[in-house]
C-alpha cells in the first residue's frame, strides 16, 4: 500500500513541533488532507504512557522499561490513529517516531540500535515513514530555546546531563549514515522561515508523485 507518512526527528528544542504545525497549516491551505500528531502521545492511552515515562519524579525508571514503554505507546498510537489515517489517504505528520527510540534508547542510553530496532519492528509491523526529516542542532542551543519557552513543560529527559543530549545527536548522525535514503537532514539552527523552506523542499517531491 502506498502512503505519505512523514516523521520529524531531532534533539530537544530543535523546532520540530513548530515546523509540524506550520506544515500542517500550509498543507491544509493547499487542500491536502493532513493530520499532525506526536509521539509519545497523540491518543489517550499513549498520552497516559507519556505521562509515566516523562514525569520528572520517575527518575529511577530502568532503561529497558523506558524503551518498552515508548514502543508500547508507539504501537497504540499507530493502530489507533496513524494507520487508519494512512488507509484513508491522509498525509500524516508525526513529531518523533521510531528514530527517537533508536537515538535516545539505542545510542544515548546505550541499549544498542539493533536491540531497539528489534522491539520496534515487533511494534510497528513494517509501517515505516515514507520520509524522515532530521532537525540537526547543537543540544546546548536546543535546550536554551526550551528554557526560554515558558509554555513548554520540563520533562524527565530534558533534565538529563548535556553528555546524554550529545549522545542523542551522535545517535541521529549514525542513523543518517545507516538510512540515507529515508532520513534527510536540515540545519535547525537557521531562522524558522528558512528551516520551513528547507522542509517544504524535501516534502514537495513526494506530494507531486
Ligand atoms: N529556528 C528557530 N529559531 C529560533 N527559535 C526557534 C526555532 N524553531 C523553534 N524555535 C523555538 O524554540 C522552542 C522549541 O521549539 P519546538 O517546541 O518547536 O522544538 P521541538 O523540537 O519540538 O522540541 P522538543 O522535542 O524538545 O519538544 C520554541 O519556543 C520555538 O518557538
Ligand atoms: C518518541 C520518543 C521520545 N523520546 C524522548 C524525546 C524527548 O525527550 C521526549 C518527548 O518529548 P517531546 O517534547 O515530545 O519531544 O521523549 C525518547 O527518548 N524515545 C522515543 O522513542
Amino acid at each position: 500500500m502506498s502512503y505519505l507518512f512523514f516523521s520529524f526527528e531531532g534533539p530537544e528544542g530543535a523546532g520540530k513541533t513548530t515546523i509540524v504545525h506550520m506544515l500542517a497549516n500550509y498543507l491544509t491551505e493547499q487542500h491536502v488532507d493532513v493530520i499532525a500528531t506526536r509521539e509519545p502521545g497523540g491518543i489517550d492511552i499513549a498520552e497516559q504512557i507519556r505521562s509515566v515515562i516523562l514525569h520528572p519524579s520517575n527518575e529511577r525508571m530502568d532503561a529497558r522499561t523506558e524503551a518498552l514503554l515508548y514502543a508500547a505507546a508507539r504501537r497504540q498510537h499507530l493502530v489507533e490513529k496513524v494507520i487508519p489515517a494512512l488507509k484513508n489517504g491522509k498525509v500524516v505528520l508525526c513529531d518523533r517516531f521510531i528514530d527517537s527510540s533508536l537515538a535516545y534508547q539505542g545510542v544515548a542510553r546505550g541499549l544498542g540500535i539493533d536491540e531497539i530496532l528489534a522491539i520496534n519492528t515487533f511494534a510497528i509491523e513494517g509501517w515505516m515513514p515514507t520520509l524522515t526529516i532530521y532537525f540537526d542542532i547543537d543540544p546546548t542551543l536546543g535546550l536554551a530555546r526550551i528554557r526560554e519557552n515558558d509554555l513548554r513543560e520540563v520533562n524527565r529527559l530534558d533534565l538529563e546531563e548535556i553528555a546524554f543530549h550529545e549522545r542523542v545527536r551522535n545517535g541521529y548522525m549514525m542513523l543518517l549514515d545507516r538510512f540515507p535514503k529515508r532520513i534527510k537532514k536540515v540545519d535547525a539552527a537557521q531562522p524558522i522561515a528558512k528551516v520551513f523552506e528547507d522542509v517544504q523542499a524535501l516534502i514537495e517531491p513526494f506530494l507531486r508523485k
